[in-house]
């Protein structure tokens, strides 16, 4: 299989025993989202490894001590509407303190092509820090024009979280943001001819919200 140096696919067999059951046709949609939320924790857990701390003194009921903070309120979690909205919940759990600044583009059925029907204004993205989350990297498409959005504001430090990636998007994504760091449950074999990930999980929007 063809490696992809930005990529990483974090198959913790948590992770990877969740993903079953979200993968599974006959998953309920109450047990998906379930799932996805205990999946997105799981995922934050490894793509917020690096982040900076800083040190802060703290008095315990004992004695005042060093302790370490990660600079929350900086840190901006960029949901692709409308499948990306699963993890926001589960991000949020973890950390407050965050902002969340959302995204919206549905991929043209006929196309392909992602299409931006919501942005937020950005307040000085270039000191912030941004996890873009999707479940979904198909063709690519979606997730390179999002971060050519955040870019274009002015976003520098950039990551992209995603439950199933296909190689195409992987492809696609690295030879156009190579700084940008992709955290994946999966990585799967290909895209069908209507641009649907295979094996994959099928529509994650429709599966989150009920749609068809
Ligand atoms: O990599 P790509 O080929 O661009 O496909 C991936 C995109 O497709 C899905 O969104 P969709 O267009 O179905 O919109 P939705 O989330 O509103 O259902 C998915 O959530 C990604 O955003
Ligand atoms: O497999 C796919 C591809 C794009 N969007 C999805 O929700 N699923
Ligand atoms: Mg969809």
């Amino acid at each position: 299989m063809k490696q992809f140096p930005t990529l990483t696919v974090t198959n913790h067999p948590l992770i990877q025993h969740k993903l079953t059951y979200i993968r599974d046709k006959s998953t309920s949609k109450r047990e998906f989202k379930a799932l996805i939320d205990e999946v997105g924790a799981l995922l934050t857990y490894e793509i917020t490894r690096d982040l900076p701390l800083t040190a802060v003194e703290v008095e315990t009921p004992l004695q005042k001590t060093e302790c370490h903070k990660i600079d929350d309120r900086n840190l901006v979690i960029v949901p692709l509407l409308r499948a990306g909205l699963g993890f926001v919940d589960s991000i949020q759990d973890l950390i407050p303190n965050c902002i969340v600044s959302h995204v919206g583009m549905y991929r043209d059925h006929v196309t392909k092509e992602p299409v931006t029907y919501y942005t937020n204004e950005m307040h000085n993205p270039g000191e912030k820090s941004f996890i873009m989350v999707d479940p979904m990297l198909a063709t690519g498409g979606s997730a390179v024009a999002a971060v050519d959005f955040l870019k274009a504001s002015g976003a520098r430090d950039i990551r992209f979280m995603c439950l199933v990636a296909a190689p195409e998007g992987v492809e696609l994504f690295a030879k156009a943001h190579p700084d940008v760091p992709i955290f994946a449950a999966a990585l799967d074999e290909k895209l069908n001819e209507d641009a649907y990930i295979l094996p994959g999980l099928g529509d994650a929007g429709d599966r989150l919200f009920g749609t068809n």
